[in-house]
Formats: structure tokens, sequence, C-alpha cells
């Protein structure tokens, strides 16, 4: 649904994205995830057709980045989104509907869908007069307006509270589960690793690992079984009067508890460490900056 090649951003002479390829398939939930100013943002809107690359192409449902037909398919959360203060949650809906061609029935039933789906209290009141999260709500129905095959959320849930956070991201995996392709960037690496199939890791303009959760684990030392012992069988670590020996497969723990035993000795505790995806982020974009 969207395929990337050799994207490349420069604002004035400065690059912000830099040669970022990848592709995103069918109701795919695809993360793109990075420290501040990686270019996530950048490459988010190049797919929303709203930035020219410099150079590389965009495309998304198989028209380029920007084309009136791919528009039509596409909803769009930016990372701030611009509300009309003075308009309902409702009126405001109801008028972006109509810029998308959205019959009057439709549209009324998909706004109302889509408000009580995301729990929208006070839907009457001015969005001028509505909390962080609510405006977020109403956001996020309106990338929904036009029924689209493919979501773009630049930072859904950022500086919203735990709950309404969590709302909106089961929200989005409920819209996943019916269908739709979604690809969005966050900061809270928690979420992304709930919700995405795949993700890539972005940092200065670059995409510096990419692939399953499960992939980027292995790449970056995957799951470590520390086997706790009362004899060092070798290379262990003392650690509160036991010796902790760090090793990655099952059949190597076999092998220590083993050797333990046969030593006179004993394993006290075996824990499995499977390193969580801030971990690795924090691992890979140091790596990079260093
Ligand atoms: N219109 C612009 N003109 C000049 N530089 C820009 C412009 N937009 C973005 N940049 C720069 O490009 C780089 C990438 O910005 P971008 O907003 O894509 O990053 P980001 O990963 O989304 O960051 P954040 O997580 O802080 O939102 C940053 O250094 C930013 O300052």
């Amino acid at each position: 649904m969207i395929e990337v090649q050799n994207l490349r951003k420069e604002y004035g002479g400065f690059v912000a994205v830099e040669g970022s390829s990848f592709s995103v398939d069918r109701g795919e939930v695809f993360g793109v995830i990075g420290p501040n100013g990686a270019g996530k943002t950048t490459t988010l809107k190049t797919l929303a057709g709203l930035i020219e690359p410099t150079a590389g192409t965009a495309v998304v449902a198989d028209r380029p980045a920007g084309h009136p037909e791919m528009q039509r398919t596409l909803g769009f959360l930016p990372e701030e989104s611009p509300l009309y203060e003075e308009m309902t949650a409702h009126s405001y809906l109801e008028f972006f509907a109509d810029l998308y061609d959205v019959p009057g029935d439709v549209a009324s039933e998909r706004i109302a869908e889509a408000l009580d789906r995301l729990d929208l209290e006070h839907r009457d009141r001015r969005i001028g007069n509505m909390s962080k999260g609510m405006k977020r709500k109403v956001a996020i129905a309106r990338a929904l307006v036009n029924d689209p095959e493919v979501l773009i959320f630049d930072e859904p849930a950022s500086g919203l509270d735990p709950l309404t956070t969590n709302y909106i991201i089961d929200f989005t995996r409920e819209l996943s589960d019916e269908g739709k392709t979604i690809i969005f960037s966050a900061h809270n690496l928690f979420h992304v690793e709930s919700i995405c199939d795949r993700v890539v890791i972005m940092n200065e303009g670059e995409i510096v690992a990419r692939g399953t959760l499960e992939e980027i684990r292995d790449a970056h030392g995957g799951t470590e079984y520390h086997v706790y012992a009362t004899v060092d069988v070798g290379g262990a670590v003392q650690e509160n009067g036991h010796f902790r020996h760090v090793v990655d497969d099952m059949d190597a723990v076999d092998r220590i508890r083993a050797t333990v035993e046969d030593d006179g000795g004993r394993v006290t505790d075996i824990q499995t460490h499977t390193p969580s995806l801030e971990d690795i982020f924090l691992d890979v974009a140091g790596e990079a900056r260093a």
C-alpha cells in the first residue's frame, strides 16, 4: 500500500531525510520511530502529499503521493492539528466530509459512529473550549470522514494522559483489525511495541534499523538467559552470592545446568531478558550518534 524509494528531503541546504526506502503492506501497522528531528514528520508529510520530496519516490495505494486520487484514499492526522475553534465537532467534521464529497446522510452516520467509538464527550461544545484529548479525538475523527484505506498518524497520542492515550492506541488497533493500513510515528515505544507489525528506526534523517520487533531484537542481541548457580562453570559474574552465567539459547542453558550439577553445584534461578524496543532504540540511536 505504501512504497517509498530513496526518499530525500532538503530544506534549503539541510538534509532532513536521506535515502529512505521502505514499504508497508495492506492491513499492516507500521511504526516510524526516532528521536526529535530524526525526519519522521517530514517522511509522513511527504507520504500525505504535503511536502514535495527533493529526490526519490513515495507511492500510496498505487498513486504518487500528492495525487488527488490518492488523497481520497488517505486519512492524515498531523502532529499538531489546527482545528476551527469556533465550530462544534459535528459541524467541523461535516465541513470536512463535504470537502470529500461524502453524501450528507453517509457523513452524519460516519461522524456519529467515529465520535461514539472515540468516546468523545461534550461533543456540542465549541472546539476552542475542548480539552487537548478531546481535540485530538476530533482530529482523529477528521482523518476518518472519507473512510480512507490508508491512515497516516503523526504522534497520535503525544502529550495526552495515559487513559486517553490507551483509548487512542486501542482504537488504532481496531482500525487495523478492520483492514486499514496504518503508518504512524510515536515517541512512546511501549505503544509502538504493542501494536506495530514492523518498524523503522530513524536517526538524523536516515533509517538505522528496520524489521519486525523480533528481527530488530535478534539483530541487537536478542533474548538472553541469565543462569544463576552456586558455582562458576565459566565466564560467570558474581552477584549477591550467586554466579550469573549469560547465554543466548536454551541449549546453552541446558549445558550450564548439566555442568553445574557435575561440579556438585546447584542452579538457583534462570531469568529471561528480552530487550525492550526502548533499550534497542537507545542503543541504535546512541550508536548512530557516536
Ligand atoms: N520547513 C522546514 N525548514 C527547515 N528545516 C526543517 C523544516 N521542517 C523540518 N525541518 C528540520 O528537519 C529535521 C527533521 O524534522 P522532522 O520534523 O521531520 O523530525 P521529527 O523526527 O518528526 O521530529 P519530532 O519528533 O521532534 O517531531 C529537523 O532538524 C527539523 O528542524
